[in-house]
Formats: C-alpha cells, sequence, structure tokens
C-alpha cells in the first residue's frame, strides 16, 4: 500500500494463474486521479493507445506515440498499487519485427514502469511474442477487432463470424503457444469468444466479446459516459460523466457571470489569521 512497498502489485503469473476462476476486472487509465479510482477494484490496468482517441482527440489509434505512451504510463503507475499495469505498444514501433518490438517494449518497461506489454495480432506476430517473452517482457496479445489496422480492414466490425472463426481460433492459439500470459479478444462473436476461452489455457479478457471470458474490459472513458458521442453496442454506461461536467461548467460560467463567484468564503483580507498557522 506504502511507498515503501508492503503491497505487492499483481504480476503476469498471478493473471495467467486466474485462468478458469474468478472473472478478471479490467480497465483502461490514463491518468494518476483516474487510476487511483481503480486501484482497490482492478486486478488489470491497461494504459491504452485509446488515449490518443479519447484523450488527445485524434480520429483513430494511428497517430498514437511512444512518448505519448510513456508519459501516460508513468502518470497511471503513480495513482496504482496492487493492480497489473500494462501498456499498448503503439502503432509503429513494433511491428517491423521482433528486435524492434522488443527495444519499445523494454522503453515502456523501464521508463514507463509497466508491469506488462500489449500488442495486436495473432499468428503474425506469434515470433515477436515469443522472443519477448523469452527475454523478460510478459506480453498481453490482443486479438479480433485491431484497431491499428484500421486503414487496411476499413471498419471497426464485428470478427471471427462464419469463415473467419477457424482462423480467430488459430490466432488464439498461435499468442498462447508462443508464451502471451493473456489474450483481448475484442469485438468478436460470443460463440467464438466462448470457444477460444475453453480452448486455450492462457485468460481471455473480452471487450465485445462474451461473459464467458475469463475476464472483461472497457475503455473507462466510455463507461463512466465522459466520451460521450461513442455508443458501440458492447459499452454500458456506468455513469454521466459528460452530463455531470457540462452542469458544473454551467454553474460555474453563471456564477461568474452573475459576480456570486468568488464569495466572501473564498477571499483572503489584509490581515493574517489569528489563529493556527497560516496558510493563506
Ligand atoms: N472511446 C473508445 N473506445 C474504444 O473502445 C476504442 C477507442 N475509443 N479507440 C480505439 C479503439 C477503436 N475501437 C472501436 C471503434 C469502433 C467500434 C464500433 O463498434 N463502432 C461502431 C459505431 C459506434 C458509434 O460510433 O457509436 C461501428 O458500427 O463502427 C468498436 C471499437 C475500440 N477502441
Ligand atoms: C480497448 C483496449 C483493449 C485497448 O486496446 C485500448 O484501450 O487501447
Ligand atoms: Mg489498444
Amino acid at each position: 500500500m506504502s511507498a515503501t512497498g508492503t503491497m505487492k502489485s499483481l504480476t503476469p503469473p498471478d493473471i495467467q494463474a486466474m485462468k478458469g476462476g474468478e472473472p478478471i476486472v479490467c480497465l483502461t487509465a490514463y491518468t494518476t486521479p483516474i487510476a487511483r479510482l481503480m486501484d482497490e477494484h482492478c486486478e488489470l490496468v491497461l494504459v491504452g493507445d485509446s488515449l490518443g482517441v479519447v484523450v488527445h482527440g485524434l480520429p483513430s489509434t494511428v497517430g498514437v506515440t511512444m512518448d505519448m505512451m510513456l508519459m501516460h504510463a508513468r502518470a497511471v503507475r503513480r495513482g496504482l498499487t496492487r493492480p497489473l499495469m500494462v501498456v499498448d505498444l503503439p502503432f509503429g514501433a513494433y511491428e517491423a519485427g521482433p528486435q524492434q518490438a522488443f527495444e519499445s517494449a523494454a522503453r515502456l518497461m523501464t521508463e514507463g514502469e509497466a508491469g506488462a506489454v500489449k500488442l495486436e495480432g495473432g499468428a503474425v506476430q506469434a515470433e515477436t511474442i515469443r522472443f519477448l517473452t523469452e527475454r523478460g517482457i510478459p506480453v498481453m496479445a490482443h486479438i479480433g477487432l485491431l484497431p491499428q489496422a484500421i486503414n487496411t480492414v476499413g471498419g471497426y466490425k464485428v470478427q471471427g463470424r462464419g469463415d473467419a472463426a477457424e482462423k480467430l481460433l488459430d490466432d488464439a492459439k498461435a499468442v498462447a503457444e508462443a508464451g502471451a500470459f493473456s489474450v483481448v479478444l475484442e469485438k468478436v462473436t460470443a460463440s467464438i469468444a466462448e470457444t477460444v476461452t475453453e480452448t486455450i489455457d492462457i485468460p481471455t479478457i473480452g471487450i465485445g466479446a462474451s461473459p464467458r471470458c475469463d475476464g472483461q474490459i472497457l475503455v473507462t472513458d466510455d463507461m463512466l459516459g465522459l466520451f460521450e458521442d461513442f455508443k458501440p453496442k458492447f459499452v454500458k454506461r456506468y455513469g454521466d460523466w459528460a452530463v455531470a461536467g457540462r452542469e458544473a461548467i454551467s454553474s460555474y460560467a453563471s456564477d461568474v457571470r452573475a459576480r456570486r463567484f468568488p464569495g466572501p468564503e473564498h477571499l483572503f483580507g489584509d490581515r493574517a489569521p489569528a489563529s493556527k498557522t497560516a496558510k493563506n
């Protein structure tokens, strides 16, 4: 719990050992205060490259850089004590091959203080996953809908329907065999998510997948209702933070215009207060 480290963070082997047991609770985080809110509730916190879209206003995750991932990773790290912190490898930082992937992933582990990295791709990334895990970098895989591939795929559509089911299962087997400690299944049919979960021996973490997955993840800004205009079928709203924020900002604007804020309680007088240690 404390800075001296009396409470141990969960490790990739801890997460892997949860296969087939209690559901693994995961969310994304990009800042210290939001990470603090999930510290006692989540087993795994992902610093997702979705931060490019929800925090930086980019049209897709393709424009996200290593510098962005490193900065947000360090911020999230300061808000967590118990959950495993996983950091996404951004587009362009690993696809050239195992060597490039290792260099980028090592930076996320050292400068970014990550407990593990995540990368998108199935069988095509198996060699890279093996290369990293054999050299001390735990890897979470990500199959199904791959947002970093939006420019070749052309849309965020459901994956694993019909003939594509077999390829998805092959991808899942390939990443598990290559040493990934867990795998995200994004926007796939419930039936293939169930088949994959029953077939491979590492935990599946679903987003738009199935309740039969070993765990679930959502983009926190989506479930809080902060990233307002994005309403895919797989997101459940647990808050209305954009509505609450807009109301608060509107009240502040009214108060300033009516000179109701600042009030007497917010003002500093000419003389120091008689009691206590002066902090004003
Ligand atoms: N806010 C947010 N949440 C995410 O889950 C997320 C991101 N951003 N950015 C990176 C990727 C992209 N992802 C996506 C993007 C679109 C759909 C999707 O189903 N889109 C619907 C339209 C939904 C809407 O805009 O209301 C579609 O039919 O394409 C799913 C996952 C998942 N990731
Ligand atoms: C949606 C999750 C799995 C992700 O990759 C991200 O937030 O970037
Ligand atoms: Mg991502």
